[in-house]
């Protein structure tokens, strides 16, 4: 699965009258880190709802590798190589760390109700196995003291996190995060970009990064595409985005000021 190219390709999503996409085309090349950032309502939530197979795009297909992934059902992206990570992590605060990691193995599980019923001894090991690399996950992400403990225990960054980690728990070639850095701090968001750089350096998988905070992204991206009212405005290396004046004007039309943040 390693070294497929997700590409969107003339994807239109309409909202009644509104085009919430409109013939976005872009492409994450095998093994980058790909941010898509826009100012707020430029209609990046959409596109990850699209790809992620939440949204059915009216116009327009999305591939990854050799198949075609355009409406696909989001049970069935893991059996595609693809983990996602939400804008709202959507953990179960009574269940540990790792059980909540645990979740994301189960799509790689064999065995029916029967056999894991039966407890027999290929799915104990199986289990076992599991359970393992799951830990091994958490422990890369820094979650490693904290397997035992209630995710709904957990500061913010944290449970960040553990969703990213439940991600990784499908054995991704590509990961797709929503906005992670929503709702953290200055020390929360420097902390995420430090663990997205290390997926990127120490996993061989590629990432496409949702996120409005362009200093995050202009830090750790290999490329950016950028949305302005659905439309694709600029794709590029950070630092020729950056100073694109389209760019600069779509993000200084927004609440920002400095154009290093939009939102
Ligand atoms: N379910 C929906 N029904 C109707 N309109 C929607 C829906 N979801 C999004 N929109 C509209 O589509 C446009 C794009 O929204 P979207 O949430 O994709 O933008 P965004 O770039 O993710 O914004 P933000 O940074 O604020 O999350 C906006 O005008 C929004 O109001």
């Amino acid at each position: 699965m390693s070294g497929a190219e997700l590409a969107v390709e003339n994807v239109t999503l309409r909202f009644g009258g509104l085009r919430a996409l409109d013939a976005v085309s872009f492409a994450v090349h095998p093994g980058s880190l790909h941010a898509l950032i826009g100012p707020n309502g430029a209609g990046k939530s959409s596109c990850f709802n699209v790809i992620s197979g939440l949204y059915r795009a009216g116009e327009g297909r999305v591939r990854f590798g050799e198949h075609d992934i355009t409406g696909i059902r989001p049970n069935r992206l893991a059996k595609r190589g693809i983990g996602r990570a939400f804008q709202n992590a959507a953990l179960s605060p009574q269940s540990t760390v790792l059980d909540n990691v645990m979740l994301g193995r189960y799509s790689l599980t064999r065995g029916g109700f029967l056999e894991c019923g039966l407890q027999l001894p290929w799915v104990r090991k199986q289990e076992r196995r599991h359970t393992e690399r799951a830990a091994e996950i958490c422990e890369f992400l820094g979650l490693g003291a904290a397997l035992h403990t209630p995710a709904g225990a957990l500061p913010y960054g944290a449970v960040k996190r553990v969703d990213i980690a439940r991600a990784l728990a499908v054995e991704p070639a590509l990961l797709l995060l929503d906005e992670p850095a929503a709702g953290m701090n200055a020390a929360e968001t420097a902390e995420l970009a430090d663990t997205i750089r290390e997926i990127r350096e120490e996993l061989d998988i590629s990432i496409l990064l949702v996120e409005h905070d362009m200093g995050l992204v202009m830090g750790i991206a290999d490329r950016v595409t950028v949305l302005d009212f659905g439309r694709v405005i600029a794709d590029g290396p950070p630092a020729e985005v950056q100073s694109d004046p389209e760019v600069v004007r779509a993000y200084l039309g927004t609440d920002s000021s400095d154009g290093t943040e939009a939102g």
